[in-house]
């Protein structure tokens, strides 16, 4: 009789990336993309970051983001209730780590939308998580993209095409990219990635 490993169930070939993540440069079509999947298919459960970034127009607490100061950032930082964090142009995000691992324990699929590092970060310590590159149409639509969002100053837009050019550069290190042309079929090429359609 074979033996099996103690403590650990074999994992069959096709089962389902429990984890995936989705990163890609600020203004490519994230939110855009997963908030019409969750149209779709709702129970796709997507986790809620903390940030000490200020909330856009139309941003709600809880929702899109928790909005937290710098101490209280710090505090979920000392406690160890973040997964993993990182600092993106000028602010810092975080995700929770119990929520998300509550999904996982009850076998639920599991989105993170997160940026490169924290991307880097949750492949060191979640080897099987699923990482998902979205990638824009070209350079210039990328700029026409977050330009056109109109929702950040054009300082703060210089810092995130600065970002963009690194996040670009590292797309070799995701398991698979997607290019956002059509949101509909990047939130179907998602979800079939992700086995749930
Ligand atoms: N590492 C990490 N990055 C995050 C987290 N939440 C959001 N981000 C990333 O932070 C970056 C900036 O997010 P945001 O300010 O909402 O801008 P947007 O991507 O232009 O909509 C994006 O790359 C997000 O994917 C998180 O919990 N951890
Ligand atoms: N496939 C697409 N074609 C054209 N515009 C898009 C597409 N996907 C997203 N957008 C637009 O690009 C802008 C940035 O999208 P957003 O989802 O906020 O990006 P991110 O979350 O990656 O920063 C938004 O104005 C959005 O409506």
């Amino acid at each position: 009789m074979a033996a099996s490993p103690r403590g650990s169930s074999p994992v069959p070939p096709d089962a389902r990336p429990r984890l995936t993540v989705l990163s890609g440069p600020s203004g490519v079509g994230k939110s855009t993309v997963v908030a019409h999947m969750r149209k779709v298919h709702p129970e796709v459960w997507l986790s809620v970051s903390a940030t000490t970034r200020k909330p856009r127009p139309g941003e709600r607490h809880g929702v899109h983001y928790f909005f937290v100061d710098d101490e209280e950032f710090d505090k979920l930082v000392a406690n160890g209730e973040l997964l993993e964090w990182a600092e993106f142009a000028g602010n810092r995000y975080g995700t929770p780590r119990r929520a998300v691992l509550d999904r996982l324990e009850a076998g639920e699929p599991v989105l993170l939308e997160i940026d490169l590092q924290g991307a880097r970060l949750v492949r060191e310590s979640m080897p099987e998580a699923l990482l998902v590159f979205l990638a824009p149409p070209s350079w210039d639509e990328l700029v026409r993209r977050l330009t056109g969002r109109g929702t950040e100053a054009p300082e703060v837009i210089e810092r995130r095409l600065a970002a963009a050019k690194i996040e670009l550069a590292a797309e070799a290190e995701f398991d698979t990219t997607l290019v956002n042309t059509s949101v509909e079929d990047v939130a179907r090429e998602l979800l079939a990635l992700m086995k749930v359609a």
